[in-house]
């Protein structure tokens, strides 16, 4: 880092939030909280220090209601109690501030001012700055309504370069009725240190920028976690080359010059995008010449008596989402019929781990041998993009396959057996588009949540979340136990009776041994 006595960057320096898109809230009298510290000459903590209401509920006392009047030390926002900083050019970073003194854990160093906007408009300005070549972002989320644009005018705090291993944080506080972010050390920080936060969500859909901060858990780009960078990156539409990440400006700090996204960094440590070979085979390039089998690989269900004497009978429980009409059964062995179930492709939302169709298929006996067995199997299967592995963040919506129900039911003599399925099904998509409902009402709590490390999902939407992850997780369950058992439990309809059915020339059923 470099010292440089370089033209400052113009931008209008304020002290205090601008309110230009609405006005500025006041604080009624039957708001202020009045907290119960009294001066004491003898106890320097006693003037509102760390065990005052207020200085605990992150609020700070309001002149002319607090008894400790000039000495209560809870108002460093608004008497701009501020670290000693200044300003340097970094290497790659553009501007960045340093301590000018040395800064003690918890302390506040500087508010981080400038317009308060609607989310909207944030977005909206984003994208606009990007238009006009802005590269440097300023825009930090307030709450789940309003943000900061410290582009035009701002305090010095918009010059804080972001780390992903950051040695300062950012704190909302209640400032007489309205809401102000400062910037707070993380930890001791000694004179000289460079100050950095971690941006967090703090994109919103404009310049991706290559992350320069040097960490070790760097994410790879500035606000990789936030709302704007998902929705915008990881929309995966086969065939639709607006979604594909390639196509998304990218800039390196450093340079002027947008470049083409670099995908070891997409990836992360150790990640790397799958290369598709002339059959779109999908190779897992971490391990050359093995067959990515988690995510491509077909779901084989075999008759349980196939190769096993030992799996002479199964007691199948049953399904508690169809207890009434289905009862519980024992399976006898039968004749080995393998069958591989096909997948189609379907985009569908996901939200954490539901894939457990994959718990399902690596929980089948022998269906990892099977993963290879053919070329014509693996054929069968439609290519999909492959989901690059990224670090610190979950996939909002991404391509995945689903097994195509209609088909298994086609080879089930039983019609029983096929309404048990097709009814599983059903209770799986309700309880996939009430969880899908549920996030987009959830996500803002969530994601103030996350920057914030403060508890702002609410109990009852949290419990709600759980009730309805816990659903779809029970749905899933259901239907895949409901396939496996019907599958090995009930006849199949005989090589004859079925006519093979072909894709790309290839076919993906066989029935016989
Ligand atoms: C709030 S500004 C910080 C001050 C900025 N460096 C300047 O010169 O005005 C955020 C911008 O700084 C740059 N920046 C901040 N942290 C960075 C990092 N870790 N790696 C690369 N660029 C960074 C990015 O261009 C980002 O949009």
């Amino acid at each position: 880092m470099e010292e440089e006595h370089i033209e400052a960057p113009s931008y209008i320096h304020i002290e205090s939030n601008d309110f230009s898109y609405r006005r500025h809230k006041r604080q009624k009298e039957e708001d202020i909280v009045v907290c119960e510290c009294q001066y004491d000459i003898l106890d320097p903590e006693s003037p509102c220090g760390d065990r005052c209401l207020n200085f605990l509920t992150n609020t700070e006392c309001t002149p002319g209601y607090c008894r400790c009047g000039v000495y209560c030390k809870n108002q460093r926002f608004q008497k701009c109690q501020y670290a000693r900083t200044r300003l340097v050019k970094t290497e790659g970073r553009g501007w960045g501030l340093v301590a000018d003194e040395n800064i003690m854990a918890g302390q506040f160093v500087i508010e981080y001012c400038g317009e308060v906007i609607s989310w909207k408009e944030a977005k909206r300005r984003s994208q606009a700055y990007e238009t006009q070549g802005l590269k440097d972002a300023y825009i930090i989320y307030l709450n789940t309504d309003e943000s900061i644009d410290a582009t035009r005018k701002g305090s010095i705090a918009r010059f804080i370069n972001h780390s992903c291993q950051p040695n300062c944080e950012t704190r909302k506080w209640n400032v007489l009725g309205e809401v102000r972010v400062g910037i707070f050390a993380k930890q001791d920080i000694p004179y000289g240190t460079e100050l950095s936060y971690d941006y967090n969500f703090e994109w919103f859909g404009g310049v991706m920028v290559r992350c320069l901060c040097g960490a070790a858990s760097c994410s790879g780009f500035l606000g990789a976690k936030s709302r704007g960078f998902q929705e915008a990156t990881y929309l995966w539409e086969d065939d639709d080359d607006r979604f594909s990440v390639e196509n998304i400006p990218l800039y390196d700090s450093a340079d002027d010059e947008p470049t083409s996204i670099n995908k070891e960094i997409l990836l992360g440590n150790g990640g790397s995008i799958a290369q598709y070979g002339n059959s779109d085979t999908v190779q897992n390039t971490e391990n050359p010449g093995t067959a990515n089998t988690n995510e491509f690989a077909p779901m084989i269900v075999e008759q349980f008596a196939a190769s096993s004497n030992e799996l002479a009978t199964m007691t199948v429980e049953p399904l508690a989402a169809s207890s009434n009409e289905f009862t519980p059964m024992t399976i006898e062995p039968l004749n080995a019929i393998p069958m591989v179930a096909r997948f189609a492709e379907n985009g569908s939302t996901e939200h954490n781990a539901q894939d457990s169709h994959v718990t399902l298929q690596n929980s089948v006996p022998e269906a990892a041998n099977h993963q290879n067995q053919t070329e014509s199997q693996n054929k069968a299967l439609v290519p999909v993009k492959p989901i690059p592995k990224r670090r610190g963040r979950k996939p909002k919506r991404v391509v995945r396959k689903q097994l195509d129900i209609p088909d298994i039911c086609d080879q089930l003599v039983s019609s029983v057996a096929c309404e048990e399925i097709l009814y599983c099904e059903e209770v799986k998509n309700q309880a996939a588009s009430e969880i899908d409902a549920l996030y987009d009402e959830i996500r803002p709590a969530i994601e103030e949540h996350e920057r914030d490390s403060q508890d702002s999902v609410s109990t009852s939407l949290a419990e709600k979340w759980i009730e309805a992850s816990c659903c779809k997780y029970k749905a899933d369950f259901d239907l895949y136990a409901a396939i496996i058992k019907n599958i090995a439990s009930t006849p199949l309809r005989s090589k004859d009776d079925v006519a093979p059915k072909e894709q790309n020339g290839l076919k993906y059923l066989e029935n016989g041994s």
